[in-house]
Order: C-alpha cells, then structure tokens, then sequence
C-alpha cells in the first residue's frame, strides 16, 4: 500500500494579480492533509468522504473515466495524467483501489476551505506515480498537479497547488494555464512537464524567525471560483488601472519574498500593509467584496495590537491573517477576535508533505 498526504494552504499575498500569467504571490502551506491510500486491488476502485458509495474507474480511449461521477472533476484529471505518464514511459497497466480522505472541509468543526481541490490532486498524482514506480522531484510533480488542476479549472492561479507541493512558505509565480494545456495536447504529457513553461516559479522560502502566523474565520464561506470569475468580467472597464494593479502587487510581493529571505521583520510586516491597501484598491476598482466588514473587524483587530494583518484568498468571507511580532499578546488577540465573532484557527505552518510505502 502506498500513502501520501498533502497540506492545505493559505496565501499571505498576491491574490487575484497572481490569476495573471506571470503573476505573483506568497502562500503557506498549513497542517491540515488530504491523505491517499492506493492499493492492488481487483477492480478500478474510488472512496471518499466526497462520494455516496465507491466508485469505479476504466481507462478509455480518451483518458480516464469515473463511473457515476456528475461531471468532469480533479480526481479523474490527476488519474489522467499519471496514465499518460506510465504509458509514455512503458509502465504496466495497474488496477488499484484509490482512497481519499480529507482533513481540509473542516477546520475545528468550522466549515472551511483550504485549498481541498489542490491537495486531493498533489496527494494523488505523488501516489499514483509511486504506484507506478515513477519517482517525481517536486518541479515535475508541481507540473503534472497544474496540468490536472487546469484541465478542470484554468482560471485558477495554481496557487494552492505549489503550496501543497512544497510545504512551508513559498514565492509562486504562475504560468499560462491555457498555453501548458495546449502544449500538454500537442506534445503529451510526459514531454509536456519536461519542457520549459514560461513565468513558473515556485520556491521554498525560509520561514519568519520572528513572526507567528495566526489565522482567524470570518464564519462565512465564500466561493474563490465566483470572485475571481466577477474580476475577470470586470476587467475590462479600464485595462490600465488593472496593470497598475497587477504590478503593484507584483512588487508587494517581490519585497515580501525579499524580507522573508532577509528574515526583515519590520519590511515584511510592511509588505503585508502594503498588499492589504492594494486589495483595497482591487475590490474598488472591479466592484467586489474582498474585504468584508468581518475581515475589516479581523485586520483591525490585529493591527490594534500590532500585527501586520489582511485577507487570505479572494477574501467575501473566509479568513484572514495576522503575523505578529514577540510584543504581539497572542492570547489577548486571539480573546479580541473570539469576542469579535471571528474564530481563531489552530493552524499551523507546515513543511514538506510526505510518502510512505507499507506491504498490504
Ligand atoms: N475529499 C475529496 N475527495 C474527492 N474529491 C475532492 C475532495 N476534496 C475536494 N475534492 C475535489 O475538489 C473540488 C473542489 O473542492 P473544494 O471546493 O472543497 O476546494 P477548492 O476549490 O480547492 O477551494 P477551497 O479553498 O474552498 O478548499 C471538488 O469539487 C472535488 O472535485
Ligand atoms: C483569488 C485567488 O488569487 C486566490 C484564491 O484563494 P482561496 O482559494 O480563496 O484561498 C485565486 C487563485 O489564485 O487561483
């Protein structure tokens, strides 16, 4: 049996900009997996939490197919790649019974997202590939995982997919998700990975000696896909205002990365500021809600007690972030936000996910 876990992830700065090809952001990995049990079996089979009953999966002239599955989804696209993967490199075909268990929908009995979609398809490419006896170094196995997630949503900066599959913190820049699909349809999926993509970057950096990051929950779920499909739409109105907006926040985020690497409290603090007046500016210009008056509460909150805070995510709910300094009383911001309405998260950030391979 083999079993993988990949973490769930928030972004510390350069939401929305990051959407751009070549758009930047920060994010952190947090202690909260989707786990990937996979196993011979007898039959094709697929569990999880997300399904009413087990499901079966078959190889097909065009890739792979679930049985019983409503509609297109990031399980059958991460199954897709790592079997074109094997049959590019003269791998057996195997019949394994896949299992996904997710610790992300939930946080504390919270309903919460943390990038579920991303972990369920890191875990599950890294486990199906060592399945198949292909080891992946992180680059590749980030590839395959964008390819997946992209064929599905290729509005989605891939994000939450470096997150998951570095660990820690991390610098992302994203690529054109519609150009690495065309090139995954034009030279296969193997070559495709192995090829250079354009603006890719994604980068462990080291984590903040000094600062702790808090996290806390607005109590009301917000949807990513629908806020980043309304800036989309909305885009067009002033084009230049947005670029203003999109290279602002790529130097936000470039100093950011540079005082996380300088370990430079006080900038990265800054950066923080920085990045929240500049969603500000973003949510005004393309008429969305990022910052909701919970989130407002949040960031006020912690600034009152001098941390850097903001939104995390495409923001109209969800959560926000603090990083606070050693003169940060912690426990009396967490009381702060508890007596807000907004629920202190015990996350915390993690490091690289894992493997692990046990005989049945
Ligand atoms: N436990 C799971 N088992 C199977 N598929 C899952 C599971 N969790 C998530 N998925 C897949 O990922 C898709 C998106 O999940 P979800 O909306 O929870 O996460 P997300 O889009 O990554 O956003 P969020 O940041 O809110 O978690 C689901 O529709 C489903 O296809
Ligand atoms: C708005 C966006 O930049 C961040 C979304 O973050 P979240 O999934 O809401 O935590 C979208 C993306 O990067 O895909």
């Amino acid at each position: 049996m083999i079993e993988t876990r990949a973490p769930g992830k928030l972004f510390v700065a350069g939401e929305y900009a990051v959407v751009e090809p070549g758009g930047s952001a920060v994010l952190v990995a947090v202690d909260r997996f989707v786990r990937v049990r996979v196993r011979d079996a007898a039959a094709n089979t697929l569990r999880s939490d997300h399904y009413t009953e087990p499901l079966t999966w078959r190889r097909d002239g065009e890739g792979v197919a679930i049985d019983g599955a409503r509609e297109p989804d990031v399980v059958g696209a991460a199954l897709d790649v790592v079997e074109a993967l094997a049959a590019a490199s003269g791998r057996p075909e195997l019949t394994l019974d896949i299992a996904v268990e997710s610790d992300l929908d939930h946080v504390d009995g919270a309903k919460f997202g943390l990038g579920s979609s991303g972990a369920v398809v890191v875990a599950l490419v890294h486990a199906l590939a060592t399945a198949h006896d292909l080891p992946l170094d992180d680059q590749t196995l980030l590839r395959l995982a964008l390819l997946a997630t992209w064929r599905i949503n290729p509005s989605g900066s891939g994000g939450d997919v470096a997150a998951s599959t570095l660990g820690g913190w991390l610098a992302y820049r994203s690529a054109d998700a519609a150009a690495a699909l065309a090139l995954r349809d034009r030279v296969g999926v193997a070559a495709a990975v192995a090829e250079p993509w354009p603006g890719l970057l994604a980068e462990p950096l080291p984590t903040p000696g000094a600062l702790a990051l808090l996290v806390g929950w607005t109590g009301s779920p917000a949807s990513t896909a629908a806020l980043v499909e309304r800036s989309r739409r909305s885009r067009a109105a002033s084009d230049a205002d947005f670029r203003s907006f999109f290279a602002a926040s790529d130097a936000t985020v470039a100093s950011l990365a540079d005082a996380i690497r300088a370990d430079d409290t006080a900038r990265i603090e800054t950066a923080i500021r920085s990045a929240r007046a500049g969603l500000g500016r973003y949510a005004a210009l393309s008429g969305i809600e990022i910052e909701t008056p919970a989130l407002t509460a949040l960031c006020d909150l912690a600034e009152a007690r001098g941390a850097a805070a903001k939104s995390s995510g495409a923001g109209g709910g969800d959560c926000g972030i603090a990083l606070a300094g050693p003169d940060v009383d912690r426990a009396a911001l967490a009381a702060d936000w508890s007596a807000g309405g907004i629920r202190p998260l015990d996350l915390a950030v993690v490091t690289r996910p894992d493997t692990t391979r046990s005989t049945p």
